[in-house]
């Protein structure tokens, strides 16, 4: 197994935008499951980049494999997947929210309870996870992680029902926030969506063996049906029985309450080829990048996508204003998220390596940029000096998403509020000067939710989770305290 170590803080690649979250993948009663599991982490890679996992169990005991670092970095290599035999297995691609990033808190977690051996797996972030592991940490338990995740292997450990799925439910119950879960046993496979559903989980199914993943692209990697969207509130047991065939058991143990999922998922996190809530998630970006162009106009001779994220929303934009598309910018995918350098000067030269100006589509040409969203603001203003470098005689930013003014506390790792941009600025005009744009402009609210479901947001009860954009948070936040939360919480340093 791999050492623990700390990742930079002050890396000049990764900044302090939004980052990726998590995505899980689980199969039951599969005689590839550690493989096929391994696969549907490659797919799902782009919501987390620090660490990867992968519980299995083979009839007699679990094993697993946990790893910092990208799932192709470990999981291919087939000596690796030999250690995870078995025929049930959950994996997991992570981007802390809480917790440092250490080996311990790698998922899946596992422990051995009084039934048996239970391993979990969560894409999320709990509202009231540290409130509870100060409750459980008083009564006796002695956490091994810093991470929410592991609260709810106390809970399961503690309740008083007698089957593993009851105890998960009790467990998860208790829990507040955002989550999409996965939890295995000896027999077992169980998914879970927080009742708002913040977080997407999808039910797929391979050689007639049920699968769990965050986004429809890990089913399609292995050639997997898509059968349903988990919903929003909603437990999935599937438990191999004595004659092996696989019983599905759905309930919805919590109160009903209308699905809001994150929109940001939309915006940024989920990959374009994935449908998540039943929509093609490239086509609502394209849609972003048509409602821009009717609100916020421009005159201009060619539209550039700052990629990769800006690119859908961009051909929306040329497509819907009629001005030509062309790759201004050119990204290199070969730049990770780590690259650390000791001097200031070398570092500088690094944020060069992420994005290069394609001078022959921009030399003496009026560009509107189209990216999907600004947190901070770090990759306009270097974006837009290497455009106007590059012989540029007019630079427009359009944004696919309204400003952020609001931190996530539901699995996105977002900078506090003063850092973000539309934070620091009294209002578009000052921000775009600061960035050093002719002109600055962001999709309305209104623009987003028309492209994503079709209509305009209903105040009395919104269709999606948008708190970064209104400030409406979907559940209340009572690890916060009115102050603001490090979204790298260390609990053990919180505990003091
Ligand atoms: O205003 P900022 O703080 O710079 O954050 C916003 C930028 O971050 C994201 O891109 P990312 O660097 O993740 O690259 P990607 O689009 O290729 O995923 C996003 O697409 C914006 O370009
Ligand atoms: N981004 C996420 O979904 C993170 C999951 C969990 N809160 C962790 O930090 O490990």
């Amino acid at each position: 197994m791999n050492q623990s170590h700390s990742f930079p803080i002050d890396d000049p690649l990764d900044g302090d935008t939004l980052h990726e979250e998590c995505g899980v993948f689980g199969i039951l009663g599969h005689p590839d499951a550690a493989a096929l599991t391994a696969l549907g982490l490659h797919a799902l890679q782009h919501r987390g980049q620090e660490a990867a996992g992968i519980v299995s169990f083979d009839g007699k005991r679990f094993y697993q494999e946990r790893h910092m670092g990208l799932v192709g970095d470990h999981y291919t290599n087939p000596m690796t997947l030999a250690r995870l035999p078995g025929s049930i297995a959950i994996g997991h691609t992570r981007y802390s929210t809480t917790g440092e990033v250490a080996m311990r808190n790698v998922q899946p977690l596992f422990a051995e309870l009084e039934e048996g051996g239970i391993a979990v797996a969560h894409n999320g972030n709990f509202t009231n996870g540290l409130t509870l592991r100060r409750q459980i940490i008083a009564t006796g338990a002695i956490c091994q992680s810093t991470s929410d995740t592991e609260v709810v292997l106390h809970l399961i450990a503690r309740s008083r029902h007698a089957s593993t799925s009851d105890r998960f439910i009790d467990a998860i119950r208790q829990m507040e926030g955002g989550y999409s879960m996965l939890a295995m046993t000896r027999t077992k496979l169980i998914a879970a969506r927080d009742p708002t559903g913040i977080r997407p989980l999808v039910m797929g199914e391979l050689d007639g063996k049920p699968i769990f993943c965050s986004e429809t692209c890990a089913l399609d990697i292995i050639g997997a049906k898509f059968i349903r969207d988990v919903e929003n509130g909603e437990v999935i047991i599937c438990e191999i029985q004595a004659d092996g065939s696989i019983s599905v058991d759905a309930r919805k143990p919590s109160k009903p309450q209308p699905e809001r999922l994150c929109l940001f998922e939309y915006v940024y996190f989920a990959r374009p080829d994935s449908v998540v809530g039943g929509r093609n998630v490239y086509t609502t970006r394209k849609n972003m990048g048509m409602n821009l162009a009717k609100e916020s106009p421009v005159d201009a001779d060619v539209v550039v996508p700052v990629p990769d994220g800006g690119t859908p929303a961009a051909l929306g934009y040329a497509q819907e204003s009629g001005i030509p598309f062309e790759y201004g910018i050119i990204r290199n995918h070969y730049v990770g998220r780590t690259f650390i350098e000791p001097t200031q000067q070398i570092r500088a030269f690094g944020v060069k390596l992420k994005h290069s100006a394609n001078r022959a589509m921009i030399e003496g040409k009026r560009v509107v940029l189209v990216d999907d969203s600004i947190v901070r603001g770090t990759t306009s203003l270097k974006i837009v000096q290497m455009i106007r470098e590059a012989g540029a005689r007019e630079v427009h930013i359009r944004v696919a998403s309204p400003m952020i003014f609001f931190p996530d506390f539901y699995g996105i790792d977002t900078p506090d509020a003063d850092k973000l941009l539309a934070n620091q600025y009294a209002d578009v005009e000052a921000m775009a000067k600061y960035i050093g744009a002719d002109s600055l402009a962001f999709l309305s609210i209104n623009g987003l939710y028309r492209a994503v479901g079709g209509e305009d947001r209903n105040p009395a009860r919104p269709q999606f989770t948008d708190h970064y954009f209104t400030g409406d948070y979907p559940t209340r936040l009572l690890d916060k305290n009115g102050e603001s939360m490090g979204n790298k919480l260390s609990m053990l340093a919180s505990n003091g």
